[in-house]
């Protein structure tokens, strides 16, 4: 099996390689587009870049799987939060998602993203250090250490895993809620 992950961040292809490497026989981390904005405002709009990514990586690289990891920040009664959220596809057009950590942000970092600057500037500036979006990560920075962006990421590419399995196991349908 060849899995595309639709991104060359080492903190996400990292998670993803720790869930799958033993059973699958190439991870090729792919550029893509996330075809949401640089910095996601909402969970609808984060999940949709992971689904964006995850569907890209898979017809770009023509792989069986393609995974797509999206981080972005949602608004929750006055505070800002990141949130997280992760997509398989398969060639067959399966599209299973999950959701993430969330944790909220320091409010002089908030404003910063709140004024339209990208979260992973912002915490280069606030920590004094480069890239920390392929490292620890403002998760890994926030609690002190004890869970890194790529912690958080093994958490979804985990439950996106076993979902699959579930799903190609028993073909169980999944729910579609009516629009209204
Ligand atoms: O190369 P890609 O895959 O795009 O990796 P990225 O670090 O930009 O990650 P996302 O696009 O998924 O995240 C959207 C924005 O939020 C930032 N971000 C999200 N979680 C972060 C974290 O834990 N640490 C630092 N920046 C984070 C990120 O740097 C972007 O500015
Ligand atoms: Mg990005």
């Amino acid at each position: 099996m060849m899995i595309a992950i639709g991104t060359k961040n080492r903190a996400k292809v990292a998670a993803v390689e720790a869930v799958f490497a033993d059973e699958c026989d190439q991870i090729v981390p792919i550029a893509v587009d996330s075809g949401v904005a640089a910095q996601p405002f909402s969970d609808e709009e984060t999940r949709m870049g992971a689904i964006y990514r995850a569907k890209q990586a898979c017809a770009k690289a023509q792989a069986d799987v393609g995974i797509g990891l999206e981080g972005g920040v949602v608004e929750i009664d006055g505070a800002l939060w990141v949130c997280n959220w992760g997509a398989l596809v398969d060639r067959n057009g399966t599209v299973i998602c999950a959701g993430g950590a969330r944790f909220p942000l320091p409010c002089e970092v908030a404003e910063e993203v709140l004024n339209g600057k990208e979260l992973g500037e912002v915490m280069d500036e606030y920590t004094g250090k480069r890239n920390i979006r392929q490292k620890e990560g403002a998760v890994g920075v926030f609690t002190n250490g004890y869970v890194s962006r790529t912690d958080m990421f093994f958490h979804i590419v985990k439950l996106l895993a076993g979902q699959y399995e579930f799903f190609v196991k028993t073909n169980a349908s999944r729910c579609q809620l009516p629009t209204t």
